[in-house]
């Protein structure tokens, strides 16, 4: 057997179109546009080259571009007052601080200062409180992102056993909060998890985002499973996830490649977010 694989480009550019044309009709329509705010702080270069991509996606889409960069050496009282200028400014739709942020800073305290109608990185612990609640809120980007991928690829969710491997803020607990919200049997596990590959042996879905290079091998993976790989790894050989998808596809039905498959959603679904921000704060909601 080899698997299908995910093509997330494919998907991620139809979001984007799909957002292109909402941002069209919402400045046809008498709105404004979108402005979407990236903070980067420092000069990590993989934090860099995701701020340039959310950028030119942003333009792309027909958004404004509000981003800010601040030194790597700034202090906790300037980023947060740089938070506090954006979440007051009536052209900022959406506000990303880009992480992660220098060790010096207490990044949960910037990204508390951000409002939750603002929050399109859905972070915060408001906008995450109300993914717990099953109640409607901005949802974390990479999560999202899985979502659209399974609902693109006509995965079965309900009653279906799902296993997430990490439980990360960013993707691990809304991840397993998302699938839950569509009725899978949703298990979380971590690095002290016991037979790890075990447990996700029972997955019709499993979702690795361990940062752990090449974690999950076909003996951890049901025949006919879905295979979803959150991570991404910079090695010699280039880009590879925590799967080890060439393996992995003997066994499984769908995979998702690295790169090419979750990454260029996580952008996506920022644009999408950023638009149902900026739509809320119009009152023009639908
Ligand atoms: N505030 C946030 N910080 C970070 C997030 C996030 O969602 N919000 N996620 C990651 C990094 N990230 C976005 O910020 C991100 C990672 C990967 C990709 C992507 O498109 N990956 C491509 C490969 C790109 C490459 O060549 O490097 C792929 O997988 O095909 C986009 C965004 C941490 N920080």
């Amino acid at each position: 057997m080899t698997a299908q694989v995910i093509d997330g480009k494919a998907v991620a550019r139809q979001v984007r179109e799909d957002v292109a044309k909402g941002v069209e009709q919402l400045v046809a329509g008498g709105g404004t546009a979108p402005g979407l705010a990236t903070v980067l702080i420092g000069d990590d270069p993989a934090s860099e080259v995701y701020v340039r991509n959310k950028r030119r996606s942003c333009v792309a889409a027909g958004m404004q571009d509000l981003h800010r960069h601040l030194p790597g050496d700034v202090g906790q009282a300037e980023a947060a007052a740089l938070i506090d200028e954006l979440a007051a400014d009536p052209a900022v739709s959406g506000i990303l601080l880009q992480l992660p942020t220098p060790a010096h800073l207490d990044s949960e305290s910037l990204l508390a200062r951000i409002p939750a109608e603002k929050d399109v990185d859905g972070l915060t612990t408001a906008n995450a409180g109300l993914l717990a609640q099953g109640r409607s809120g901005l949802r974390p980007c990479t999560p999202s992102g899985v979502m659209a991928l399974l609902d693109q690829y006509d995965v079965p969710l309900q009653g279906v056993e799902a296993v997430v491997v990490g439980r990360s803020v960013l993707v691990g607990k809304p991840m397993a909060q998302l699938l839950l919200e569509r009725h899978a049997t949703v298990t979380i596990c971590h690095s002290r998890t016991r037979d790890l590959a075990e447990v996700c042996r029972r997955a019709d879905v499993l979702v690795v985002a361990a940062g752990i290079p090449g974690l999950v091998g076909p003996d951890a993976v049901k025949p006919g499973a879905t295979v979803i790989d959150v991570g991404i790894h910079r090695g010699e050989e280039g880009l590879h996830g925590d799967v080890d998808t060439a393996a992995v596809a003997e066994v499984a039905g769908l995979v998702t490649p690295v790169p090419g498959g979750v990454g260029p959603m996580t952008i996506a679904m920022l644009l999408a977010n950023t638009l149902i921000a900026a739509k809320a704060q119009q009152g023009r909601s639908d």
